[in-house]
């Protein structure tokens, strides 16, 4: 696969001009890009560079951090401690940060080398704060660089793999992107196209699930060959065959020499580590928690229980289960993940009838009852949101108490996005997950993740054996693919 994907790397040109080779040693400004003049701008501040290393060293080996740049031998800037650090900013973009009482790991290391223009891939748990890790640069960026003069020209791309991701992503750059540099829209399917290209006139920053910002690509309703900071975010499904194509399509107008390429996730399979290098130039791997090469890392605040079951007992555990959460006056939010749509609207119904407070989504629902549905959940109209893996990535879901699998999704990786809908941002969270004899082929997978964030591993499941096959499923990763049916998962759709 590595061998394959190299072999069909995107936008480099074919005849490359020496300006435009991955440089080794970046020249200043040698052909008048933005991203050269990046390159140099970032300046450590004073007082950070005045700490003792050792109050470095600590943080770097407390929080587990590793720094792999193929330019240099040791990290070249030291962690941003304090948000007292950061790069002076002549607008209130850092106003929004005193909400938080410090940069989180992914922040502190990564924010100095985005701000020198560097690629970076970083990966940390779920719920660590990537959304402003690659968030506050890109709006530092558009504010230090000249804004683009031309209409349908923007310079920064996110994209992302749902819609109610990139909702999401929008809503938080939108608290800080003040000046009119900065304009951030929103762009994905279902839903009307022409306030979208009415948008697009003036956005410098467009927030973009695949499908629709290629159609209006396609249509010349945007032009991104101006676009100079370009983010996957969950970059691992981004680069997942069901988008790989897209994702190429999409950035061929934004040369490879003139684009600072952010890839930030919580997982990091080895199968895509290839083919993401041949989208970046030198790029910075940033590490929070351990290698990013062994087995996917679930946040370690959350409880993991995994319950082996015969496959006839899910229900009757489930409704046990939410009657527990659900009694009192405060019922506790409860995430219910699903693999199968048809299973999804089954389940949302059965709680139902049993007189929960339950919402759905999944992508057989319009997309105005998707974002209705989950803006319930998020208000609490609904204390129980069922979803299939639609939801398993990246939602900021205040308060989500507990998470529920009722049908295991077909990686491990999803496991890992699935759970991280609960303990965020230092909270403490919970995930029950029903196993049966038809998951068994990913026990080993799983077994490892619990192993890895100290969790109880039940004898039951020790069973059914711990060998890791290297790849876990051909369709790797359910997210986006929203199945059709529980007997062949077969009809996948994809968000656009
Ligand atoms: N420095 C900070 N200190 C405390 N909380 C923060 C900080 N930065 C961001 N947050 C908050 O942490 C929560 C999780 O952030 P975010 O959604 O960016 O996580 P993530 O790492 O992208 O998670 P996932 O892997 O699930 O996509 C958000 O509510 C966000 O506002």
């Amino acid at each position: 696969m590595g061998k394959r994907h190299h072999d069909s790397t995107e936008q480099r040109p074919k005849k490359k001009s020496k300006s435009e080779k991955p440089a080794k040693a970046p020249k200043d400004n040698e052909n008048g890009d933005e991203r050269s003049t990046q390159k140099t701008s970032y300046s450590e501040a004073p007082a950070l560079s005045k700490l003792p290393q050792s109050e470095i060293d600590t943080y770097m080996n407390e929080k587990i951090i590793k720094i792999t740049d193929p330019l240099v031998d040791a990290p070249k800037f030291r962690p941003l401690l304090s948000f007292d650090y950061l790069p002076e900013c002549d607008t209130a973009l850092y106003s929004q940060l005193k909400a938080f009482p410090a940069p989180t790991p992914i922040q502190s290391t990564t924010w100095p080398l985005l701000f020198a223009g560097r690629d970076v891939i970083g990966i940390a748990e779920t719920g660590s704060g990537k959304t402003l890790g690659f968030g506050l640069p890109c709006l530092k960026k558009l504010i230090d660089s000249k804004p683009s003069k031309k209409p349908c020209h923007p310079r920064a791309v996110i994209i992302s793999p749902t819609r109610e991701l990139a909702m999401q992503i929008y809503d938080q750059l939108i608290k800080y992107a003040s000046s009119e540099k900065t304009t951030v829209t929103c762009i994905y399917g279902g839903v009307g196209k022409d306030e979208q290209r009415y948008a697009l006139q003036k956005a410098a920053i467009v927030v973009a699930t695949p499908g629709r910002l290629k159609d209006l690509q396609n249509d010349g309703s945007v032009n991104l060959s101006k676009v100079n900071y370009l983010v996957l975010d969950e970059a691992d499904r981004m680069l997942d065959k069901g988008f790989e194509q897209d994702i190429k399509d999409i950035i061929q107008p934004m040369p490879v020499s003139r684009r600072q390429t952010v890839m930030f996730t919580a997982t990091w399979p080895r199968s895509i580590q290839n083919l993401a290098a041949t989208f970046m130039n030198d790029p910075v791997t940033v590490t929070i928690g351990g290698d990013p090469s062994a087995d996917p890392r679930a946040n370690t605040r959350i409880k993991q229980v995994v319950e082996v079951v015969d496959p006839r007992d899910k229900e009757g555990r489930l409704i046990q289960l939410l009657s527990r959460s659900q009694k009192g006056q405060s019922p506790e939010k409860v995430l219910v993940f699903c693999l199968y749509k048809k299973e999804a609207m089954r389940v949302e119904n059965l709680i139902r009838n049993k007189g929960f407070k339950v919402a759905g989504i999944h992508g057989d629902l319009n997309q105005s009852d998707r974002f209705r549905n989950l803006d319930s959940f998020k208000k609490g109209t609904a204390t129980v949101l069922v979803a299939t893996d639609v939801a398993a990535r990246g939602l900021d879901i205040p308060a989500v108490m507990l998470v529920i699998n009722v049908t295991f999704p077909l990686t491990v990786e999803d496991y890992v996005h699935r759970i991280g809908r609960t303990g965020r941002a230092g909270a403490e969270g919970h995930a029950i997950t029903m196993f049966t004899e038809t998951d068994k082929g990913l026990s080993g997978g799983l077994i490892n993740v619990l192993k890895a964030a100290k969790q109880e591993v039940p004898e039951a499941l020790l069973k059914f054996g711990t060998t890791v096959k290297k790849k876990q499923h051909d369709s790797y990763g359910a997210f986006y693919k929203d199945i059709g049916t529980d007997k062949a998962a077969t009809k996948i759709t994809f968000d656009d």
